[in-house]
């Protein structure tokens, strides 16, 4: 839990993605069914901030820009990275919902076919994995703590 302006932010990272791995490695079924899965937001760590940036779903101001690529460290709960991680988490809800609609909206796919922020999330993870190369030019945050 971090304060943040007159807010206590608490950002549970470590404790999301173990349920996102029950349920995504055990199909929704068995140890991994919730029934409140599509309420999770994504796992805040330093890789799905680069890749919004990438993508232009996210933009650093300048000065924030400047400190990333200097390499500077942050303490955890400094207000840029309470911000980074939480306008990542707004972010990818915004993408989910406006997904959804479309995928409501498109009669031709299969009338299963599901997306929460765990989908996204590992898609992005993936993605920025797979194109190290090219995100590389996109800084990370960087921060010592037990929280990621
Ligand atoms: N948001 C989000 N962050 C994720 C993951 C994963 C891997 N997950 C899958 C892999 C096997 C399991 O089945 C998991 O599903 C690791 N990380 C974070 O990345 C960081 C390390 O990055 P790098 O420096 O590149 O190694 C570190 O904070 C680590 O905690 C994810 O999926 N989403």
């Amino acid at each position: 839990m971090q304060p943040f302006s007159w807010l206590l932010v608490g950002i549970y990272k470590r404790a999301q993605i173990v349920i996102g791995d029950l349920w995504a490695c055990c199909h929704g079924k068995g140890y991994g069914q919730f029934d409140d899965i599509d309420s999770i937001t994504m796992f805040a760590d330093y890789r799905i901030p680069q890749a919004l940036v990438w993508f232009g779903v996210l933009k650093y101001s300048n000065d924030l820009m400047e400190k990333l690529n200097k390499g500077v460290l942050f303490e955890s709960g400094d207000r840029e990275e309470v911000e980074i991680r939480g306008c990542s988490i707004w972010a990818v809800q915004l993408i989910v919902e406006a997904t959804r609609s479309l995928i409501a909206k498109d009669n031709t796919l299969a009338s299963d076919t599901q997306l929460n922020a765990i989908i996204l999330d590992h898609y992005l993870w993936d993605y920025r994995r797979e194109h190290a190369g090219e995100t590389r030019k996109i800084p990370i945050h960087k921060i010592r703590c037990i929280y990621y």
